[in-house]
């Protein structure tokens, strides 16, 4: 579930009367996502999202994800669009959390996706970065080098628990990771999390994109990255190497890589495996048994650091070069 604060149907009503959106017919929780806590709500017009950002989404960040929502939104990218309140505000709290109304995108994520699916991702990846030129906000990846220490201070004591031997062996990858990433290539606004739950298909096609909430400016290939290991790896832990191919030209398809983003791949890879692995850990060891949301097993991105660390060439990701 995600659904961490509770509202009263009282309280929704006032909130909703700070906007022109119509009257208030039913609302929901919704249960999936584990970052905020999101509700669908009819009206007399159109349904919406309410989406209620909690202990990850730092409220001066908003500005940015929200804004950004816009500019993409403005350029042509499928992505849900928040709502002014009559004041032009694009942010109210409810429940004593910030909290904003977003437009809501017709669609269902895929439970299982297909080479042709990634390659439709690959090429909506793409747009997205281009979209994202000129967006006047910018915000640094918390979740990347530094991140990625702090967040693995906080687990680093109790890691053994999970696997054996796991202290010695993140120790060792957040070294080589320091010493050898890549600093020098394209940069922009990137999504940052674009798993197969983020992205929306409708019939045949891809409807759009979801979730903006760990966006923020970084390295382009690193958000490619990010796609390879979340759409790209099969339940049994290998990596399915059409679907890798399908992904990049689809990619490709819209902005191509530079020689030395190709190359960055297998260390940029690696480096997006760790980053899940380590927000997937801390929540492992920090969830409460009882709380209704599913833990995410931190040890399938392990076993994708593994082997992205094992990866000679970019070929093996299905990349074509001469
Ligand atoms: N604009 C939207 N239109 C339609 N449905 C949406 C929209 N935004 C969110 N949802 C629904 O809410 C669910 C959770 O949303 P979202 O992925 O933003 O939550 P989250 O808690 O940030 O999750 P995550 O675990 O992916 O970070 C989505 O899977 C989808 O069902
Ligand atoms: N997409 C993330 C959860 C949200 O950050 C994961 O699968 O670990």
């Amino acid at each position: 579930m995600a659904v961490y604060t509770d509202i009263t149907e009282d309280d929704l009503k006032r909130f909703l009367t700070e906007y022109d959106v119509g009257d208030l017919t039913s609302y929901k929780g919704i249960a999936e996502g584990v970052e905020n806590s999101n509700f669908l709500l009819h009206t007399t017009r159109d349904p919406l999202i309410l989406t209620l950002y909690e202990k990850r989404v730092e409220k001066s960040d908003l500005p940015f994800f929200l804004g950004l929502m816009q500019h993409l939104a403005a350029r042509g990218l499928s992505c849900p669009l928040p709502l002014p309140r009559r004041d032009g505000a694009l942010l109210g709290t409810l429940s004593g959390r910030p909290a904003a109304l977003i437009s809501f995108l017709e669609g269902m994520w895929l439970r299982k996706p297909e080479a042709r699916h990634c390659r439709d991702v690959g090429a909506a990846l793409a747009k997205m970065h281009i979209a994202g030129e000129g967006f006047t906000l910018t915000r640094p990846n918390a979740l990347s080098l530094d991140g990625w220490h702090t967040l693995w201070e906080k687990s680093e004591a109790r890691a053994d628990e999970v696997e054996k031997g796991l202290q010695a062996e993140i120790r060792g990858e957040l070294a080589f990771l320091a010493a050898n990433w890549p600093k020098d290539l394209p940069a922009g606004v990137i999504h940052a999390d674009l798993f197969p739950d983020n992205v929306f298909f409708l019939g045949d096609g891809l409807s759009g994109l979801i979730d903006f909430y760990f966006a923020c400016n970084d390295l382009l290939a690193y958000d490619v990255s990010i796609c390879l290991n979340a759409w790209c790896f099969e339940k049994d832990g290998s990596y399915n190497m059409t679907k890798g191919m399908a992904l990049l030209e689809g990619y490709e398809s819209v902005r191509p890589l530079s020689r030395a983003e190709a190359e960055a791949l297998p260390i940029l890879s690696r480096g997006s495996a760790l980053r899940f692995f380590l927000t997937r850990l801390y929540d492992w060891l920090t969830t409460p048994p009882d709380a209704l949301v599913v833990k995410k097993d931190p040890l399938e991105y392990l076993r994708k650091l593994r082997f992205h660390a094992a990866v000679s060439s970019v070929g093996e990701y299905g990349l074509s070069r001469p």
